[in-house]
Formats: structure tokens, sequence, C-alpha cells
């Protein structure tokens, strides 16, 4: 079944066309790699599906649900990258978490003992327990990666949306936050999740994604991450990548 279904889909910026008949189905209980170069419209296919940008055309259904209607009812987290986040916002890294809670919490916004035992649960389980009452904007980047799945898991959201949270981020945030999405959609959530980490790339997604403005392939990481692919996506020369190189000659155009 599918948790995401995006149909024709095409975003503009004035101009600028960031996604130009953009057509995919994201599986459920899946993790799904979003890989594409800068500017190929990964962070608008994200906002289209979360419904923060409005299609010029073309149609997003999350959980057979609009984006607006599914965003209200909790069904789907986004954890942005970096830049689209106020660090000094006067918050500690419990409240984040707690934000997740919201939804459940009806107009009183009053946490119950459930939401304390949630945001105290997904805070073990990214490791952040002893860091809890510090500002968010005190954390190192991968540990604001980790606060902000945790949000997501507090939530119990059953789509997550997560736009490079492997950017700047140390090798032990990288293990838990892989750890964590992989036991997550063993738990049946749907992990959408755009990064230029070819060498995890495997570990992490059950499938990929190459966009270039619109959808160039989906299918099993191991058949849609290839060099001949790639060099499409990242607009090299497949000679560049044959015999004897690897993925790491993408790092530097990514
Ligand atoms: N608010 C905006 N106004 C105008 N143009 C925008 C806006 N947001 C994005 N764009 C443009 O739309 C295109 C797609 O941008 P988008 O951020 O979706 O790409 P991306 O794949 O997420 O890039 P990156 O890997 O650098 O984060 C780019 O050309 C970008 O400059």
């Amino acid at each position: 079944m599918s948790a995401i279904e995006v149909d024709h889909l095409v975003v503009r910026y004035g101009e600028v066309c960031a996604l130009d008949d953009a057509t995919l189905r994201v599986g459920e209980g899946r993790v799904t790699a979003l890989i594409g170069m800068n500017g190929s419209g990964k962070s608008t296919l994200f906002k289209a599906i979360m419904g923060l940008v409005r299609p010029d055309s073309g149609e997003v259904r999350v959980g057979g649900s609009s984006p607006s209607a599914a965003r209200r009812r909790g069904l789907v987290t986004y954890v942005p990258q970096d830049e689209a986040v106020d660090w000094n916002f006067p918050v500690s890294v419990r409240e984040v978490v707690m934000m997740g809670r919201y939804g459940h919490q009806g107009s009183a916004r009053r946490p119950r003992r459930a939401d304390h035992i949630a945001v105290a649960d997904a805070l073990a389980r990214v490791g952040l327990t002893d860091k809890a009452d510090r500002q968010i904007g005190q954390l190192s980047g991968g540990q604001k990666k980790r606060a902000f799945v945790a949000r997501g898991i507090a939530q119990d959201a059953r789509i997550l949306l997560l736009d490079e949270p492997f950017a700047g981020v140390d090798k032990r945030s990288e293990a838990t936050i892989t750890r964590l999405l992989r036991e997550l959609a063993a738990s049946g959530r749907t992990v959408f999740i755009s990064t230029h980490d070819l060498h995890g790339v495997r570990q992490l997604a059950d499938d990929a994604v190459l966009l270039k403005r619109h959808v160039l392939l989906h299918g099993p990481v191991d058949e849609v991450v290839q060099p001949d692919h790639l060099a499409l996506t990242f607009g090299l020369d497949p000679r560049d990548l044959g015999a004897g190189k690897d993925l790491g000659d993408l790092d530097g155009v990514m």
C-alpha cells in the first residue's frame, strides 16, 4: 500500500519550476531515500507533502487524505533542514519533543501523564534524556536532528519526512538515527528521507527515488543507487563513474 501518492505534481516559485510533473508512490512501512542534487526539488516535494506549498497543478494524497487534513490529524511529521529552524527560540529540548503531543492534548494543551511518558520515552530512544532541559540551540547539529526525530516519535505519526538528517551530523548521531528509522519502519511507520549520504543509503533505505524536478527512477535501493543512474541524476558523464570508481566520487558534486 502507498502512504504517499504524488501525481503529476508541478510547483513553481515565480519563474523557477521546482517540480515538473513529479509522480511517485511511497510504500507504507518502508524507508525510502530521496536523492537529487542541490535544487532538484527535494525540500519542495516534502513541503508539498506537508501542505506547506501549494501545487500549481497535480495532486498529493497522504494516507488517503489531503496534505493539510493529514497534518491536522497528526498523521505526518516533518524534520526540516537546519536552516528552516530558529535555534534561538527559548524552548527546551523537552518542550520541542512535547510539541509532538499537541494533537493528543485537546484544545487545553495541558500535558497529561501519557504525554510526559511519551516524551520521556522518545527522548530515551534518541539518547537525549540527559539533555532534556537544555535550550534547543545549545545542542550539537546531530543532537538537534535527534530532538526533532524524538518529536516525530512522540507524535506517534505514521509517516515521517526527514530533510537531510545526516548533514553535519557526527557518526554516533548518524548511527542512532539510522537504527531508529529502521525500527520505526519495522513497526509499520513510513519513512521518507532526503540524503546526500550515498555510502549509508543501502543500510538505511529499502527503496530509493532519484529526483531531478521529476522522478527519474524509483525502486529497490540496490537497483537504483548505481553509478549510471547517479550520473544521470547529477548531470555527470557516466564514464567518469565507470570501473574503479565508487559512490564516493560523487561526494564533491552533491
Ligand atoms: N521560496 C522559494 N522562492 C523561490 N525559489 C525557491 C524557493 N524555494 C526553493 N526555490 C527554488 O526551487 C528549486 C528547488 O529548491 P528545493 O529547495 O526544493 O531543492 P532541494 O533539492 O531541496 O535543494 P538542496 O539539496 O539544496 O536543499 C531551486 O531552484 C530553488 O532555488
